[in-house]
């Protein structure tokens, strides 16, 4: 039976080892794919699948050139798929029976070093998380292609080691076997991560310096759990990890992913690509470390009001030295990013050609440094501490590689000469060779008279003279041995020939394996400076992120913020960073914000399309710039440092989850409710229109009176329930504000401009008629509004500030509802009347009865009387 060949067993014992993976495995110049793992390949790379073996017994089969594995390879990990590669680790030549075959490395979405998956301006987490007895949560995570690590305790708050997975963009996460099925179940909801298991382990000797900052036993053992994972799969130093830093998420603004994706923050709802996200904006790093930090950045603003500061006054200071600042941005372009080269030198799988490029980069040091020295003096000695060892790595750089070698590291041409006497050496021989080859042409030309005679080389037969067949009579009997027969040539050799031809040979090839030990010997010797490519790395990146600000809040005319400690909101002509950028030069409509005492919470209403979903992000997102340092889009902007924001903003389908619109709304509400402090900021938007409006409206107005009395929150609340806007009456730090639009000649004109007061329309017809809905549907609806508002009992809207003449009926409490025909006039007495009633309704409900005299009893009903008669 094929299976019981001895390959076919050695392949199934390896298999049964790595049964999570696509194994790999070696079968001279291909990779082969046995049983399931052929069939699933096969449909996922869409190759063919063949079979060993007849009938029953046909075991199928599909596999991958060597040449090009590492396509088909990527690609299974982009999709989540993990990959067990076995090569065989003996020359076939020596084997006795079956060759040696081992797996040499285990490929993982969260340990790839190359590949379409590293995108430039991204890090690739990979994160370990261990659960502990008394509900505390370990996460630790690392970036391989950069080396670094970073660990954090959560404590009995699984919304938050999901939200950090989530936010960490981690493809794949490593867990205990022994892990709870729920809780798993949770994570794969949230989170799109490939699942890996690794169970606790000792922390290895040899990486114990990493975890040297790390105060408790808890860190150190969830950092053992991704270490083991990664000393398992990867097989090979992992010198470039650098020491384990500890975070704390409560040392940020805590942003929920949903609040994230509504923001926009990295990337855009619509298409989920960077650009139209606050990202695009404020991201004009020129370096990819740079990228990438910026990115983290944005992940994670900050709450320490100093280290706020101290990024907003380097920001300053990079924005008062325009052309220090243009220049330095013009170096930091031609610096490759050296961050993922030291990854690659530690996995001894950088080149010739990428260790020229680190040193090109290295040399732009002492010019970085004297431009960090005129424009922020006090930062010289954070940013270039490691001078003296980076002169060290380019001298040994410069003085053995030449300028430009090639990609591959087998085939010489990559040793400056006068680096190694040796190879020096050969090199002669082999160049003194091809001068003889040369000279000897010219020889043979003269000699025999034969102009078109040449002396030329292949592989096969080494060098030769050729000539052609018509001149084959010129040339003198016995001398030359005839070698290849051509239609209109003879090739030929000479002893002499072959005699140098074993010289240059015998040179090439010494010459090429000496180089190639030479090179693994710098590569080796460049390890020992890791840590200082990483330092100076971090530097490039902060540099380059900071510079970044200063140019979009010059270009774009930003403002530096003041924070406030007396949490009060004045923005003053504040912009949205993104939507400003995309609507006509000129058109964005600037709008302040003032919150404070009396005005905590604004009730937003306004037409559809006014710009009141643009208004709540834009206090968020200006928020969040001044939190990660940058400058803000505004005239004037003092802001209170947020501890957290929360969103409900447009709809956030989540039927992947098996939840409706309407549950995600509460949902997300519920989380802000229950987490949000008085330093929060909570925007809602359109509270309650997922269920019957009475339902919707009730809700929403209890949500809102809960957070002006409890939460405390800075709140954002935009409505069409125009009800609502009572509510100022009764909440005394609750203000009434709308985006106003004017009606022009029959068509309705946004004004985009945010102003106290209540709205009194929607104009969601209008907006149905923009989209150019049928005419039919539009005119019936305006129909049924006109019935609607002169019979709907919860029709009600107090004011208007914009448009007097189409003002719906105020119902009132004690009158018949009005003729259909009733007059504009007729209403707007029947409204103010409404209005006394309802004041004298609120006075008879606060009133305390039980506790009132017969005599003050009397009094109060006389006064109530007086004011229902006026
Ligand atoms: N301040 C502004 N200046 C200029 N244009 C704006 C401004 N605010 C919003 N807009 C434009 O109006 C469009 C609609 O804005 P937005 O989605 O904020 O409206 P909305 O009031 O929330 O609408 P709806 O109630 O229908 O959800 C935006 O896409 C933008 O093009």
């Amino acid at each position: 039976m094929a299976q019981n060949t001895p390959m076919m067993k050695q392949y199934l014992e390896i298999k049964a080892q790595h049964q999570d993976a696509f194994l790999f495995f070696r079968l001279g110049d291909f990779y082969e794919m046995f049983f399931d793992d052929a069939v699933k390949a096969a449909q996922e790379l869409e190759i063919t699948l063949t079979g060993r073996g007849q009938g029953e017994d046909r075991i199928p089969m599909c596999g991958v050139p060597y040449h090009s594995a590492e396509q088909y390879m990527t690609r299974l990990i982009e999709k989540g798929y993990k990959i067990a590669l076995c090569e065989q680790v003996e020359d076939p030549k020596h084997a006795k029976g079956v060759v040696k075959r081992e797996v040499v490395k285990l490929l993982t979405p969260g340990t790839m070093m190359n590949g379409n998956i590293i995108k430039e301006k991204e890090n690739n987490y990979l994160v370990a998380l261990t659960v502990f007895e008394d509900d505390c949560y370990g996460l630790a995570r690392t970036d391989l292609t950069t080396g670094e690590c970073a660990v954090t305790l959560i404590i009995d708050d699984i919304e938050e080691v999901i939200q950090d997975i989530a936010s960490s963009g981690a493809k794949e996460l490593v867990v205990s076997s022994s892990i709870k099925e729920p809780l798993i179940k949770q994570i794969e909801k949230k989170c799109s991560v490939t699942l890996s298991y690794e169970e606790e382990s000792e922390l290895v000797k040899e990486y114990e310096h990493l975890v040297a900052d790390l105060q408790s036993e808890k860190l150190i053992t969830s950092f053992s759990r991704l270490l083991q994972y990664l000393i398992r799969t990867q097989k090979r130093s992992l010198g470039h990890l650098q020491q384990v830093t500890f975070y704390q998420n409560d040392s940020f603004m805590k942003m929920d992913t949903h609040t994230k994706r509504n923001l926009e923050l990295t990337e855009s709802l619509r298409d989920k690509k960077k650009a139209g996200s606050l990202l695009s904006i404020v991201d004009q790093t020129v370096t990819a470390m740079g990228g990438r930090l910026v990115k983290n950045w944005i992940e994670r603003p900050l709450i320490n009001k100093k280290t706020i500061e101290e990024r907003l006054v380097l920001v300053t200071a990079f924005l008062d030295s325009y052309f220090e600042r243009e220049e330095l941005r013009d170096e930091l372009r031609q610096v490759y990013d050296v961050e993922r080269l030291a990854g690659r030198i530690a996995y001894g799988s950088v080149n010739a050609r990428e260790l020229v490029q680190l040193k090109r980069s290295l040399q732009k040091v002492p010019l970085l440094k004297s431009f960090i020295e005129k424009i922020a003096p006090q930062y010289v000695e954070r940013w270039f501490k490691n001078e003296d060892q980076i002169e060290q790595l380019i001298d040994l750089l410069e003085q053995s590689l030449v300028d430009d070698p090639p990609i591959s590291v087998t085939d010489g041409g990559m040793i400056r000469p006068g680096y190694h006497e040796e190879l020096d050496s050969y090199r002669d021989a082999s160049l003194n060779g091809k001068k003889w080859i040369a000279e000897l042409e010219q020889r043979e030309k003269l000699e025999t008279g034969v102009k078109s005679l040449k002396v030329g080389f292949n592989k096969v037969f080494g060098y030769y003279i050729e000539v052609t067949r018509a001149n084959l009579h010129l040339l003198p009997e016995g001398r030359y041995e005839r070698k290849q027969t051509l239609s209109n040539a003879e090739r030929f050799i000479t002893p002499e020939l072959k005699e140098k031809e074993a010289l240059i040979l015998n040179a090439e090839e010494k010459m090429e394996s000496l180089e190639y030990d030479l090179f693994v010997i710098v590569r080796e010797e460049a390890k020992q400076y890791l840590e200082h490519i990483q330092t100076l790395a971090h530097a490039i990146s902060e540099i380059d992120v900071l510079a970044g600000f200063a140019t979009v809040s010059e270009k774009r005319h930003y403002v530096r913020p003041l924070f406030s400690d007396d949490r009060k909101i004045e923005i003053v002509d504040g912009r949205h960073p993104v939507v400003e950028t995309v609507i006509e030069k000129g058109q964005y409509v600037a709008n302040d914000v003032h919150m404070h005492t009396g005005r905590e919470m604004l009730l937003i209403t306004g037409p559809n399309m006014a710009g009141k979903s643009t208004y709540m992000r834009q206090l968020a997102l200006l928020a969040v710039m001044a939190q990660i340092g940058c400058y803000v889009p505004a005239t004037v902007a003092k802001l209170p440092i947020f501890d957290q924001v929360f969103t409900r903003i447009g709809a956030a389908d989540d039927l992947a989850s098996g939840q409706s619109t309407f549950m995600v709304e509460m949902l997300e509400t519920r989380y802000a409710l229950t987490k949000a402090t008085e330093k929060s900021l909570i925007l809602l938007d359109e509270i309650g229109r997922g269920t019957s409006t009475y339902d919707g409206m009730a809700l929403a107005q209890a949500i809102i009176e809960y957070i002006h009395d409890t939460v405390r929150a800075k709140t954002l609340f935009s409505t069409h329930y125009h009800e609502l806007t009572q509510l100022d009456e009764t909440l005394v730090d609750l203000k009434n504000v709308h985006v106003s639009a004017v009606e022009e000649n029959g068509s309705v004109v946004f004004l985009h401009k945010v102003v106290d007061g209540q709205a009194d329309r929607s104009y969601g017809i209008y907006v149905a008629e923009l989209a150019e809905l049928p005419t039919e549907v539009t005119k019936r609806a305006e129909e049924l509004l006109t019935e609607f508002e002169q019979s709907t009992p919860t029709a009600v809207t107090i004011s208007s500030s914009v448009t007097e003449d189409v003002k719906p009926q105020q119902l009132s409490l004690f009158f018949e509802e009005h003729e259909p025909t009733a007059t504009v006039k007729e209403s707007t007495v029947h409204t103010t009347i409404a209005k006394q009633e309802e004041k004298v309704i609120k006075k008879l409900i606060k009133k305390d009865v039980l506790n009132m005299t017969p005599i003050e009893a009397l009094q109060f009903i006389n006064e109530l009387q007086r004011s229902l008669k006026e």
